[in-house]
C-alpha cells in the first residue's frame, strides 16, 4: 500500500465505498480519521455515509456498465462493497485487470446470492448448515417443502435484512411465502432457498477480522431478529468453551475460503455445544453496531485497519453492552427525531441517527448503544433508550 496521503491532492489513499448505508457511513468516519479519501456510491442521494465523504455518486451499481465506468473514472485504491446489491460479476473481472475488492471480488460474488455461499459453506467446506434446496418453480419449492417437512424458511437467493422471507409451519402457509419470497427478492422473481428451521438455543455473530497478521475475532455477539431483521444485540453472548471453540473454528475456516483482508460477520445458530454455520457478511454486519459502545476498536475501525494493511494487536471488549434498532414505520421524507435528550439521560448511553432521507414501509433509522452491569440491564437500557425517539414527518 502506498503511504498515507491528503485527501483531494492526487496523492491520497482513496476508497470507493459501494453502499451507503449506516454500516457504510461508520467505516467511511474511521477511514476520514485517518486522511482517507472517501467516494461514498449508493442507488439514491443523500445516503448517510455520502454525508460524510469525500464526495458521492448515485448509481445503479446492479448495471455492470454503470459500475464499471464510475470505477474506471475515480481510479480508486480500495473498492470496498457495503451491500449485497452490487453487479459483483464486473467486480471479478476488474479484479483481473488490477482493481483491489475488499476482501476480494469472488467473495463479493459468493455472499450476493445465498447458493454461492451455501455450496461453498455445506458443500465444499463441510461445515453443518440446515437441510436445503434451491428451488425455481411453484413444482420444485412443492417437492422441497415435501421433502425438508415443515417448519422451513424459504429465502429468496438475493436478499437481505428478510426481504421476502418467512417460515412455512402448515400447508396453510405455502402459497403466500412463495409469493413474498417472489416478490422480495432484489433481483425480481426467481430462486429461492428452501431451509428446514433450526430449533437453537440463542444465534449469535461472530466477528472474524482477517489482517495482515492473521485472523482475530471479537467477542461473540447475541442477537434477537423478527421478520428476518435484527431488533437487538448484545456483546458477550456467553457461550460453553466448546461451543466458542468450534464457532471459530468454522468462522475460521468460512472467511479462509473466502480469502481477503477485513471484516466478516459469520452468523451461528447454537443448540447445547452444537454450531450451525447460517451465512457471512464479508463487511461489517448490522448487529455488530454494537461493538460501536463495546469494543475499543467497533467493527468499522477494525474494518478500516483491516484493509489498510494496518496492525490489530489486540480488541478490547469493554463489558455488557447492547444495542437496539430504531425503526421508523410511515411514508415521508427528511424525518425529524424527537426524545433525543430524553434517550441519553441514562449514563453509559449512546445514540446514531443514521440521517436517511426517507421512510417508505418500514426502516431502521437509528440505533441505540448501552453498557451496564449485566447483559439483561445493558438490553434494558438501550431499549428505553429507543423507546423514547420518535421520528414525525
Ligand atoms: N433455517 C433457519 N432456521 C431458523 N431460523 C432461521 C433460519 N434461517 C433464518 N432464520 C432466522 O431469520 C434470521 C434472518 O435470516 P438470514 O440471516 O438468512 O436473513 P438475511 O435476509 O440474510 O438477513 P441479514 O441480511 O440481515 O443477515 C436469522 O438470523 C434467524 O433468526
Ligand atoms: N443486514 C444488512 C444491513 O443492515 N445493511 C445496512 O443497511 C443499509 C441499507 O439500509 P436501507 O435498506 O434502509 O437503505 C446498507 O447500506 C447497510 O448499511
Ligand atoms: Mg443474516
Amino acid at each position: 500500500m502506498k503511504p498515507f496521503g491528503t485527501p483531494h491532492s492526487g496523492h491520497a489513499l482513496r476508497v470507493l465505498l459501494l453502499g451507503s448505508g449506516e454500516l457504510g457511513k461508520e467505516v467511511a468516519i474511521e477511514l476520514q480519521r485517518l486522511a482517507v479519501e472517501v467516494i461514498a456510491v449508493d442507488r439514491y442521494a443523500n445516503a448517510p455515509a455520502m454525508q460524510v465523504a469525500h464526495r458521492s455518486h448515485v448509481i445503479d451499481m446492479l448495471d455492470g456498465a454503470a459500475l464499471r465506468a464510475l470505477i474506471e473514472q475515480e481510479r480508486p485504491d480500495l473498492v470496498v462493497p457495503e451491500i449485497e446489491a452490487i453487479h459483483t460479476p464486473t467486480l471479478v473481472t476488474m479484479e483481473e485487470e488490477g482493481l483491489k475488492v475488499i476482501p476480494t471480488a469472488r467473495a463479493a460474488w459468493l455472499t450476493m446470492d445465498r447458493e454461492g455461499i451455501r455450496r461453498l459453506a455445506a458443500e465444499e467446506l463441510g461445515l453443518p448448515t440446515s437441510r436445503y434446496r434451491f428451488c425455481d418453480s411453484d413444482e420444485e419449492y412443492r417437492a422441497a417443502a415435501a421433502e425438508i417437512g415443515f417448519p422451513f424458511v424459504i429465502k429468496p437467493v438475493m436478499s437481505s435484512s428478510g426481504k421476502g422471507q418467512s417460515v412455512v409451519r402448515g400447508d396453510a402457509d405455502l402459497q403466500h411465502a412463495w409469493d413474498y419470497a417472489q416478490s422480495g427478492g432484489r433481483a425480481g422473481k426467481g430462486r429461492v432457498i428452501v431451509e428446514g428451521f433450526v430449533d437453537f438455543d440463542y444465534e449469535i455473530t461472530m466477528l472474524t477480522v482477517r489482517h495482515k497478521d492473521g485472523t482475530s475475532f471479537c467477542a461473540p455477539i447475541g442477537h434477537r431478529q423478527e421478520d428476518g431483521d435484527y431488533r437487538e444485540s448484545w456483546q458477550p453472548q456467553p457461550m460453553s468453551d466448546a461451543a466458542l471453540a468450534e464457532a471459530q473454528r468454522q468462522a475460521d475456516a468460512i472467511t479462509a475460503g473466502l480469502g481477503g483482508w477485513g471484516v466478516f460477520g459469520v452468523e451461528f445458530f447454537v443448540k447445547g455445544d452444537a454450531v450451525i454455520f447460517s451465512e457471512v457478511s464479508p463487511r461489517p454486519h448490522d448487529t455488530g453496531l454494537v461493538t460501536l459502545i463495546s469494543q475499543d476498536l467497533s467493527e468499522f475501525a477494525l474494518h478500516a485497519r483491516a484493509i489498510l494493511g494496518l496492525p490489530i494487536p489486540a480488541i478490547r471488549q469493554c463489558g455488557p453492552s447492547a444495542s437496539c434498532a430504531v425503526l421508523v414505520e410511515g411514508d415521508g421524507e427528511a424525518p425529524r427525531y424527537h426524545g433525543v435528550a430524553e434517550a441519553l439521560a441514562e449514563p453509559d448511553t449512546q445514540l446514531r441517527i443514521f440521517g436517511k432521507p426517507a421512510v417508505k414501509g418500514r426502516r431502521r433509522m437509528a440505533v441505540t448503544l448501552a453498557r451496564d452491569e449485566s447483559i439483561e440491564s445493558a438490553k434494558a437500557r438501550a431499549m428505553r433508550a429507543a423507546g423514547k425517539i420518535s421520528v414525525t414527518f
